[in-house]
């Protein structure tokens, strides 16, 4: 494992922050922390990083107990709001952050290189982060997460006040860290990310983990079909997987749960020369679940 937390709780004099979180976070993953606003995901990553001191429970990050100066060097972060050096150049910000890191020069130009290619800012790298676009700002801030080429990293809403294609520019940037096998946690308020990226995800609420698992286990999304062309024999047949089917003008309409039924519908509906019309999984099942678990209430 690469995080592992045993009933992690920071608070702040008794109030906000998280508590009693136990989970555990695989070598490659994109685990993603969903929750509203002041839920406590950026609490949550502050104390792993070892920027907060816990209140009780404790865990690990590669292996070392959370705040070892040593693993600091092998995490990249980039904080929510990040604050740019608006007077640097994208080039000047990246190779200060390599000294920060205590890398050596001619080890941080050539990392320099790799990364202005992963962000896809090269031939913007001479430029005033302060004539960047907030989309390349936020690009150039994942570029000082992964300049020292960390294991693991630590993303707290990294496209919450992007536009689409900068979401997208993001998201692309993630999915190259993970094929390059690096573990990602993400801080999201934004579903429609989640779904896309993560491997696995946990849904916190005013501090409490209220569920985790993997995309699949959450969203255990039904699959719709609308099936015409109908006679009794079909009807009957199809009723055995779905015993609900409703009648939808000429068509029927039918949810199945499990994926291995599908061959089986498929061989029914071609046996008895019914005509398939739709066949796709009930959207928004992650958004009905994360306001099944959290409320539509304010934030607290
Ligand atoms: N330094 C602090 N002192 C006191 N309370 C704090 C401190 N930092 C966070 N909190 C409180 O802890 C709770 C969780 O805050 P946190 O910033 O972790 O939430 P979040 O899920 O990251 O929200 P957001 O998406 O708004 O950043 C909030 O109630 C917040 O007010």
């Amino acid at each position: 494992m690469v995080i592992e937390t045993y009933n992690l709780t920071k608070k702040f004099n008794g109030k906000g922050g998280f508590e009693n979180i136990s989970l555990s976070v695989k070598e490659g993953e994109v685990f993603s922390f969903l929750g509203k606003n002041g839920a406590g995901k950026s609490t949550f990553i502050r104390t792993l990083l070892g920027i907060l001191y816990p209140t009780s429970g404790g865990g690990l990050i590669l292996k070392k107990p959370l705040g070892d100066v040593n693993v600091r060097k092998k995490i990249g972060y980039l904080p929510e709001l990040f604050q740019y050096h608006n007077w640097l150049t994208g080039y000047e910000l990246l190779f200060n952050h390599g000294l920060l890191y205590k890398m050596d020069k001619e080890n941080i130009k050539k990392r320099i290189e790799e990364v202005l290619n992963i962000v896809g800012l090269k031939g913007h790298e001479h430029k005033k982060i302060k004539e960047y676009s907030k989309g390349m700002k936020q690009r150039i801030g994942l570029g000082c997460a992964i300049l020292s080429d960390p294991k693991l990293l630590f993303l707290d809403e990294p496209t919450s006040a992007l536009d689409p294609v900068g979401r997208k520019q993001v998201r692309d940037i993630i999915f190259k860290l993970k094929n390059e096998g690096k573990t990602i946690f993400l801080n999201t308020h934004l579903l429609s990310e989640v779904e896309l990226v993560s491997d696995r995800v946990a849904i916190l609420d005013k501090g409490i983990v209220k569920e985790v698992g993997t995309m699949r286990e959450l969203m255990n999304s039904p699959i719709l079909l609308s099936i015409g062309n109908l006679n009794e024999n079909i009807i009957n047949e199809l009723k055995k997987f779905d015993p609900t089917l409703k009648k939808v003008g000429d068509k029927i309409e039918m949810y199945v749960n499990d994926d291995e039924v599908l061959p089986k519908i498929a061989q029914c509906v071609i046996k008895n020369e019914g005509l398939l019309y739709m066949m796709k999984r009930k959207e928004n099942v992650l958004e009905e679940l994360f306001i099944k678990t959290v409320g539509e209430g304010d934030e607290r």
